[in-house]
């Protein structure tokens, strides 16, 4: 069994798709080619890491597929269907928290639901078991300036999927981490994955990160942004620590610094 080529097929239903997707902006008068042909699946309940230099246009790209933005040329479709604007069924974590400093975790958890106007019974008892999954239930009544940066990391996660969304998209949510916690949090956010299988766009300039968690890792090249090369990564989920001592783990992270020493940006 191979366990990192390039990959030329989605073997369960696709979730995300992406196809020919050119995005330009302009200001004052010029324009910036942000991405430029940009075509990947995603399949349903994966695991998708995207890696690329800075400015490759990676955040554009999760925009694009959260709705809140359009591409200039090509098509973004999620479940199936042609994104026309922003939707519900996606939750969205960035690099900052973005807690409301005036309510209390358990407060900031529910805001979602709270906006979306649904059950607030129901919500307030998912609220509390995403709490206690990521430890966080003692800090329930907490103000998120009471809590470290990583536990306001595992607070925004659980907001994010306090409405079951099927997409979740990551936005270098453990960049501003230790190193510690940030190896602590990707075995958290890869157990909570692996127990209801969302679908995960996840960006980061972590390779190792990027391998340690996905089922496919997306490379992207400089600006204008577009894939470069595709690794399906088939260690068993959940992931362990351990698979970063093995040989093979390794060598798709060496490929993948090769990709990037060849493309000129490392
Ligand atoms: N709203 C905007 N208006 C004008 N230019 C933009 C806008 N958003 C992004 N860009 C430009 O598009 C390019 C890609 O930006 P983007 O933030 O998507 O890159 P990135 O890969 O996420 O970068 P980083 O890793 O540094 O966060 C950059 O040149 C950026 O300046």
């Amino acid at each position: 069994m191979t366990h990192a080529k390039e990959a030329s097929t989605t073997p369960r239903g696709t979730a995300i798709s992406i196809r020919d997707v050119g995005m330009e902006f302009s200001r004052r008068g010029q324009s910036v080619t942000a991405l430029d042909g940009v075509s990947l699946d995603i399949a349903a309940g994966t695991f998708c890491s995207v890696l690329g230099p800075s400015g490759c246009g990676k955040s554009t790209l999760l925009s694009l597929i959260s709705g809140l933005a359009r591409p200039t040329r090509g098509e973004v479709r999620v479940g199936g269907r042609p994104l026309a604007g922003p939707y519900h069924d996606v939750g969205i974590v960035f690099q900052s928290d973005v807690l409301l400093p005036w309510m209390t975790i358990l407060d900031n958890i529910l805001l979602p639901a709270r906006v979306k106007k649904q059950d607030m019974g129901a919500a307030r008892a998912r609220g509390l078991r995403l709490l206690e999954n990521v430890g966080l239930i003692d800090f329930r009544d907490h103000y998120p300036s009471e809590l470290s940066g990583g536990m306001r990391q595992r607070a925004s996660i659980c907001r994010a999927l306090l409405t079951e969304p099927s997409v979740l998209l990551m936005d270098e949510p453990f960049g501003a981490l230790d190193a510690l916690t940030r190896e602590k949090m990707q075995l958290d956010l890869n157990r909570i994955w692996a127990e209801d299988a969302k679908t995960v766009m996840f960006i980061t300039h972590d390779i190792e990160e990027a391998v340690a968690l996905a089922d496919q890792v997306i490379v992207m090249g400089p600006r204008p942004g577009k894939v470069i090369r595709r690794y399906e990564i088939d260690f068993a989920q959940p992931r362990t620590l351990g698979i970063r001592r093995e040989p093979r783990f390794q060598d798709i992270v060496d490929d993948i610094r090769n990709v990037f020493h060849s493309a000129g940006v490392l």
